[in-house]
Parts: C-alpha cells; structure tokens; sequence
C-alpha cells in the first residue's frame, strides 16, 4: 500500500506498517525541553524516581521562556534544569545565550523523517523539514526522556499544494493564516497536514517554519512540509551534510486536499482575540498600534528580519517596536546583513532569543487598552499582557508597516 509520509514515519518509528487511527508506540529520535516546562519534566521524572535520559545525545534542552530570568523565580528554576543538566552530562544544553528551543531545533537538530517530542505546543516548528513534531505535556516528555518511546494515534492525513510564487511581501505567516481563515481553528484535529511545493526555492525553509509553526493553532497533530530540494539545502547549508529525505509515495491516500495558489495571497492579519479571525490588512487598516513585535519562534527568521529592515531603512517609528531574533546565530547574520543597524536606527528596541513579550512574559508586556500588531503565533485575551489589550497578528512587513506609521498599515504601500 503506498504510504503518506506521515505513515513512513510512523511505520519506521514503530516498526510494524501503520494506518491513520492505529494507536502505537515510537521510538522518539529527540524529546526536549525547554525552562519554563522543564521545571514540571524533571519534578515527574523525580517523582517517578528515574532521573535518568534515555540517550544523552538524544536530549534538547534551551533556556528560552525566562531568557534572561525576569525574576527570582525563574532563575531558581533556571538553576534548577542547569544542576539536572550536570548531574546527567546532557551535552545539548543551551543556556540563555543561544535561542528559543524550536529554532534551535530546526537549525541544529531536526532531520526529514524524524519523531519529535518536546514540552511545548510549538513543536510543529520542525515539521518544516519533514519531522513528525509534537508537543506533549511535561509527563510525556519525561516519559520520552527517560524511555525514549512516546504513543501516538497515527493521525489521519490531509495534502496542501503550494503552487506558483509568493509576492513581494507575503510570507509564511500569510500562508497559516490563510488555512487558519479557511477552515478555522479547530478543523485539523485528529489529522496532520502534508505540504507539498510545486517550486521548492519559492517557498524557502522560513516560510515553512513559520507555517508548521502555526500548525498546532490549527489543531493538526503534525504540520509536515514534505522534504525536497530545499530542505536538503537548508541542511546542508546549516550543517554541512546531505539528510537522508523521505517522500511520502506515489498515490498515497489524504482525507482530503488543497490548493493554495500563493501569487494571489494577499498580506493578512488574524484580528483579536483568535488565530482564525483572519481579514485582509485593509479591512482593519488605519487602526492605532501601540506596539509592534516582530520576533518568536514563528516569524524571527532572517527573511523576517530583511522584509523588516527593508521596510524600515532610513526612517523612524512611530509606534513602540521590539524586535528578537529568534536565535543567537540569526542575530549575528542579521547583525552582519545590516538589518540590527537598520532597526536600531529606526527606533526599535532588539535583544535575541527569548520568547519575551511573546507571551507576555517580559521585555515588553501590553498594557490595558493597548494595541499590539505582533508577529508570533497567538492573540488569545491576554496573551501578551493585559487583559484588556488587543493583539493582531501579522507578518513581518505588515508588523514593520504598522510601527512605521503608528497604525495598522498596507506594506503594500512600500513597493
Ligand atoms: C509555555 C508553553 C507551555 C507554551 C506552549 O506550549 O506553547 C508557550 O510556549 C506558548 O507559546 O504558549
Ligand atoms: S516564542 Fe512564543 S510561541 Fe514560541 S515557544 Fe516562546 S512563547 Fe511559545
């Protein structure tokens, strides 16, 4: 029977051939964590009485969350994972100077074909290059920690084509957003999506990222782009070998499919307080912005940061904006592209590698009645601070846009 790639994966990891329903036990090839949920990961593992790693190499673990501790809390918690980290001599460890854990997931660990297990819900991030990505709870992390095996339902599978090419400024972000409108938050359950690109180059690996980022928004157990040449690219560039790729086979069967012609998307915005209240960015142009944050694990990529800087470069913005890299290394190229030096100039503030205000944990929370455009994956009530502050989500010219005129704006207008 010819096999979705989702069914590959699922039948390598488990060792017998599966089918969507089918409930079976994985061999994991990486469980990680990160510090705001590791505190839980270990206190079940220390209650279990097994504070051991099923293999070392095998172990993920980034301060992200609390990076830098905001509080007195958080550095004991911090300080807590770093003495778990010694005891067990886990080598993949990265202290607060190195990323937010799913980028560094993509850009150092995550390989075509691999199980993914993390205590986080953005786990789908690694999808991007062809990873079954979940996000579990702190108990089934530890439990994947301390075993290696997780269960899964092997979920039922659902093709999206990506024909033709994006416009000057559209994203991945217009892309999640886009299925998010269309079939609404809650659609995926029970099923994993399987992206197919019709030109690879067009959609590069950031666009990915940020789509299979968004998956868990759309409730997908899985959100998979289905590795070709621009995932070996990605890979190779970043690490210096060739992966080995897995394709799903010819004549696979999906529950369903869809096409998404990406030259006529247009720049989107899911309007508060949920993913899938999408409308274009003229239907809520002109509305005042306090704050812009481009940043997170979704859109704090390098080609987030050009379409920003290109957006910003030589001007001054009129709303707050914060923008983080998502990681320590994509600061450095961003440094060395000139697009730090292009948002500083502009008046934006910019650190790396926290999710910070993401969830309105730090380094810039919302206040009451305010409104934020932000780049990240979530605009549920309170999200990123108060209560009674709104929260649009954007790609990155869109948010860049919006900090240069204060308000809600077309980025179009740029061109
Ligand atoms: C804190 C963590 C458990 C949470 C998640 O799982 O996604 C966070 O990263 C988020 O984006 O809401
Ligand atoms: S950047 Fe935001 S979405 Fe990503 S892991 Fe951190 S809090 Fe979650």
């Amino acid at each position: 029977m010819p096999q979705t790639l989702t069914e590959k994966i699922l039948s390598r990891a488990s060792g017998k051939s599966v089918a969507p329903g089918d409930v079976v036990e994985v061999k994991v090839d990486i469980a990680a964590f990160h510090d705001l949920t590791g505190y839980h990961v270990i206190e079940v593992m220390e209650k279990a009485g097994m504070l051991k790693v099923f293999d070392k190499q095998k172990i993920v673990i980034a301060f992200d969350h609390l990076a830098p501790p905001p509080d007195v809390r958080s550095a004991e918690i911090q300080t807590q994972i770093r003495k778990f980290v010694k005891e067990l001599k886990i080598p993949n460890f990265h202290d607060i100077n190195v990323g937010i854990l799913h980028q560094i997931l993509l850009e150092k660990y995550a390989n075509p074909g691999y199980v993914i297990v993390a205590a986080d819900s953005h786990t789908t991030t690694s999808g991007a290059v062809g990873a079954f990505a979940q996000g579990l709870g702190a108990s089934d992390v530890a439990a994947a920690v301390i075993t290696g095996k997780t269960w899964v339902m092997v979920p039922q599978p659902f093709k999206i084509m990506l024909e033709g090419k994006p416009g000057k400024w559209i994203n991945g972000k217009d892309v999640a957003l886009k299925i998010l409108g269309d079939f609404k938050a809650d659609y995926f359950n029970g099923m994993s999506i399987e992206i197919f690109v019709r030109e690879p180059s067009a959609f590069p690996m950031d666009f990915r990222a940020t789509v299979s980022n968004m998956g868990i928004e759309m409730n997908a157990d899985a959100l998979m782009f289905v590795p070709d040449d621009e995932t070996v690219n990605y890979i190779k560039t970043n690490r210096g070998y060739e992966p080995n790729t897995v394709r799903p086979d010819e004549g696979a069967k999906y529950v369903d499919e869809y096409t998404i012609d990406l030259g006529k998307l247009e720049p989107l915005v899911a309007a508060p307080h949920s993913v899938d209240n999408v409308k274009t960015v003229n239907e809520v142009e002109g509305l005042d912005v306090d704050q812009v944050f481009i940043g997170s694990c979704t859109n704090g990529r390098i080609s987030d940061f050009e379409i920003a800087a290109k957006i910003l470069k030589g001007k001054r913005v009129k709303s707050r904006c914060i923008a983080i890299p998502a990681s320590y290394d994509l600061f450095k190229k961003a440094m060395e592209l000139g697009y730090i030096e292009t948002l500083v100039n502009a008046g934006c503030i910019v650190t790396y590698g926290t999710c910070g205000p993401c969830l309105g944990g730090h380094f810039g929370v919302a206040g009451p009645g305010e409104t934020i455009v932000s780049t990240s994956s979530r605009n549920f009530k309170g999200r990123m601070g108060s209560n009674d502050s709104k929260v649009y989500l954007a790609g990155p010219a869109v948010a860049a846009a919006s900090a240069l005129e204060g308000k809600i704006t077309d980025p179009r207008r740029f061109s």
